[in-house]
C-alpha cells in the first residue's frame, strides 16, 4: 500500500494535467480485451466518468468484433475475412448493426450511467455523423498484380458531421459512438472503429486520441515487455515500420494516430486496455503507461 505521502504525491502529480486538459475533448477508442472482461469494462468507463467530472470532454468510440462473430455463429451465419476485413453482405450488416448499435452501444451507455455519468449512445448514422463510401479492397495476387475485390458493405469514411456530438458535449453528456456509418441511399456501412475514432477526433478538433489495445504499446523488442517506447514522433514512424518494430496490426493503429495528428489532434496515445485504469494512468501521470505518438 502506498503511504499517505505517496498517495498525496500521486494526486498532486495529476493537478497540472487536470488544469491542462480542462474543457478539452478526448476521443477514446474502446475495444479489445477491455470490452470483454467485466472488471476492465468497469475500470475503463469509471475512468471516462472521472475525466468528465474533472472537466474533460470524453467521447467514446467502440468496436465490437468478437460479439458480432459470436452472434453470427449463433444464427448459423459464417464469418469471412479478406485482408482482416469482414466480408459484409446485407444479412451480415443487419446483424452487425443490431449487435453494435442495439446491444454493445446500449450496454456501454447503461454502465456509464450506472457509474454516475450521463451517456448518450449514437451510431454514425445519427445526424449523419459518419458518412461513408463503399470501400474498394485491393488484394495482391501471387504475381504481384492487384485486384479489387468486393467485400460488401464495408465503408470508407468520407465525411464527418460532428455537430450532434458537439451538442451533446455542450449539454454535459458523454457521447458513445458505434462504428456504423451511413452510405448512399441511407444504407448502413461497417467502418473500422480505429479509423472512425481518428476521423471523429479530427472533426471535433480533439486534444487527444487514445486507442485502447491488447498490447503494452509500441515495444522496441516484442519479446521484452520492458522495452516500451514511451514517446514516438510522427517522423520516427516510417523508420520504425521499416525496422519491423511497428508491424502487423499495430501499423493501421499508428497510421490512425499520424492521420489524427496531421488533422490537428494534439497528441495520440496507444495504451494497454488489459491494464485496469490505464486511461487514468496515461492522462494524469507524467510517464503515462503506453506509447504517446506526437508531432
Ligand atoms: N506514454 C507517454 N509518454 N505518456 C505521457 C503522458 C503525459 C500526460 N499525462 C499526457 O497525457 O499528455
Amino acid at each position: 500500500m502506498p503511504s499517505p505521502m505517496e498517495k498525496a504525491g500521486i494526486l498532486v502529480e495529476a493537478l497540472p494535467y487536470i488544469k491542462k486538459f480542462y474543457g478539452k475533448t478526448v476521443v477514446i477508442k474502446y475495444g479489445g480485451h477491455a470490452m470483454v472482461n467485466e472488471e476492465l469494462k468497469k475500470a475503463v468507463l469509471t475512468d471516462a466518468v472521472l475525466m468528465k467530472y474533472v472537466g474533460m470532454q470524453p467521447v467514446i468510440v467502440h468496436g465490437g468484433g468478437p460479439e458480432i462473430t459470436g452472434m453470427l455463429k449463433r444464427l448459423g451465419i459464417e464469418s469471412n475475412f479478406i485482408g482482416g476485413l469482414r466480408v459484409t453482405d446485407a444479412e451480415t450488416m443487419e446483424i452487425a448493426q443490431m449487435v453494435l448499435v442495439g446491444k454493445i452501444n446500449k450496454d456501454i451507455v447503461g454502465l456509464i450511467n450506472d457509474i454516475g455519468g450521463t451517456a448518450v449512445g449514437l451510431s454514425g448514422k445519427d445526424a449523419n455523423l459518419l458518412v461513408a463510401d463503399k470501400k474498394l479492397h485491393l488484394m495482391r495476387n501471387p504475381d504481384g498484380s492487384e485486384e479489387a475485390v468486393d467485400i460488401g458493405l464495408v465503408g470508407e469514411i468520407r465525411e464527418v458531421n460532428p455537430g450532434i456530438v458537439d451538442t451533446l458535449l455542450k449539454e454535459g453528456y458523454i457521447p458513445v459512438v458505434a462504428p456504423v456509418a451511413v452510405g448512399e441511399g441511407g444504407n448502413s456501412y461497417n467502418v473500422n472503429a480505429d479509423v472512425a475514432a481518428g476521423a471523429l477526433a479530427v472533426a471535433l478538433n480533439a486534444d487527444k486520441l487514445i486507442i485502447l489495445t491488447d498490447v503494452e504499446g509500441i515495444l522496441a523488442d516484442r519479446k521484452d515487455k520492458n522495452s516500451l517506447l514511451s514517446t514516438v514522433t510522427m517522423q520516427d514512424v516510417p523508420r520504425l515500420i521499416e525496422q519491423g518494430i511497428i508491424d502487423g496490426g499495430m501499423i493501421p493503429k499508428v497510421e490512425c494516430c499520424t492521420c489524427a495528428l496531421q488533422g490537428g489532434v494534439g497528441t495520440t496515445h496507444i495504451i494497454d486496455g488489459r491494464v485496469p485504469h490505464s486511461l487514468l494512468l496515461e492522462i494524469f501521470t507524467d510517464q503515462g503507461v503506453g506509447t504517446m505518438v506526437t508531432n
